[in-house]
């Protein structure tokens, strides 16, 4: 047992987690609209990078990556209130689960620590 992605429960716990994050944000009338035309069953794999990243499991993604995935977004008026709502619903959902406050805690640090990058900052 090392890492917060293993202690969280690994794969098994980001694939529970992703249902009900993205069920959380499509519902969320403040941040819904960013996710308009985005085939959401095609993102699986993007959704589960998220939460991977945020578990600070194994993942291929760069700051840079974070900047430019985002940048279309962050045109479209993405800004520190939407990502705001972003971490709301990540908490929500590992509350859900059950997951410890401490390690909420940790991947709520590790979520935080790309703000500017998604935000082109
Ligand atoms: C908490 C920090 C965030 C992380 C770690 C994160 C992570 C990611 C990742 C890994 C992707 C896939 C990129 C790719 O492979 O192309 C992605 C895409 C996306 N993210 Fe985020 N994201 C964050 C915040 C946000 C926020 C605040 C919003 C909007 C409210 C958002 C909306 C989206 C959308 C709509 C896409 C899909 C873009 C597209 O394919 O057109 N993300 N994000």
């Amino acid at each position: 047992m090392s890492s917060l992605y293993e202690k969280i429960g690994g794969d098994g716990a980001v694939n529970a987690a992703v249902d009900i994050f993205y069920r959380k944000v499509l519902k969320d009338d403040r941040i819904k609209h960013f996710f308009d035309g985005v085939d959401m069953d095609k993102q699986a794999a993007k959704q589960k990078a998220f939460l991977t990243m945020a578990f600070g499991g194994p993942h291929n993604y760069t700051g840079e990556d974070m900047r430019k995935g985002h940048a279309h977004l962050v045109k479209n008026g993405l800004n520190d209130s939407h990502f705001n709502a972003v971490m709301e619903n990540l908490g929500a959902t590992l509350k859900e689960l059950n997951v410890p406050a401490d390690l909420i805690a940790q991947a709520a640090a590790i979520a935080e620590s790309t703000r500017n990058d998604v935000l082109g900052k």
